[in-house]
């Protein structure tokens, strides 16, 4: 029995890397190149970067180019509600790799707000997001082999709001199962970005392909910003 429905999309540009050296190397010169451009055009960029496993020698080698920090305002693609200490914490991961370098110099806008649950933050989180961050350039994404990206996962409690063409920048989110609420970019505003989607692994591309073939992003949430996005894969 095949999942496809008529409403498939089809797959979309994929770059497919040697090796996982090879791709955090090509993915972080194409940003570093894609920010200079927007603030040589317009004199400011800002950047969306997931957290997670994967991205990390990306970030690393990305922090260390000579985009024009000072310049750019980043922020993640979705949070796990935990405080930045926290090994959870993808703002940790941020500190430990894209931070280390030249990048420190950016303004970052965190998504964790403090408190028990997003939604006491959510308002604020919004307001900084609209003032420093949007609309964003570039949103490099990650996505899970459940086919969530960002914190947009499958049946999650908060997902109809994150797809909804008048969703706000930030959308609080419980995913079933998870150890603790999150936070995400919503569709709308990481569609308006140019995309990178990061993977690495066949399960990954499995899962890709069983999401195209879906084509539905309330079961497949990545089909919710790959039109148009390009990928990058590592086996
Ligand atoms: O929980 C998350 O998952 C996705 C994918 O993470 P990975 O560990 O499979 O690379 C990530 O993109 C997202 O930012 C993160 O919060």
């Amino acid at each position: 029995m095949t999942e496809a429905r008529p409403d498939a999309m089809t797959m979309p540009q994929i770059i497919a890397y040697d090796s996982r050296d090879d791709q955090a190397g090509g993915l972080a010169d194409l940003v570093a190149g894609r920010l200079s451009a927007a603030v040589k055009a317009k004199n400011s960029a800002s950047l969306a970067v997931p957290g997670g496993t994967t991205p990390g020698l990306m970030l690393k080698l990305l922090g260390e180019s000579d985009a024009p920090w000072g310049l750019v305002a980043v922020t993640l693609t979705d949070e796990r509600w935990v405080p930045p200490i926290s090994a959870r914490s993808n703002q940790k991961l941020l500190g430990e790799t894209l931070f280390h370098g030249a990048a420190a110099a950016a303004e970052f806008v965190p998504l964790y707000g403090g408190g028990a649950e997003p939604a006491q933050a959510l308002h604020a989180v919004n307001l900084t997001l609209e003032q420093v961050a949007l609309p964003l350039d570039v949103a490099v994404l990650g996505m899970g082999d459940d086919m969530h990206t960002a914190s947009m996962f499958p049946d999650a409690l908060g997902l109809e709001e994150a797809l909804s063409p008048d969703a706000p920048p930030a959308v609080a989110i419980r995913a079933p199962g998870a150890e603790e609420p999150r936070i995400t970019l919503s569709a709308r505003v990481l569609r308006a970005a140019e995309r990178h989607i990061l993977i690495q692994g066949h399960d990954k591309m499995r899962a890709l392909e069983r999401a195209v073939a879906l084509g539905d992003p309330t079961r497949a949430p990545i089909c919710a910003v790959l039109e148009g996005a390009t990928v990058h894969y590592a086996d």
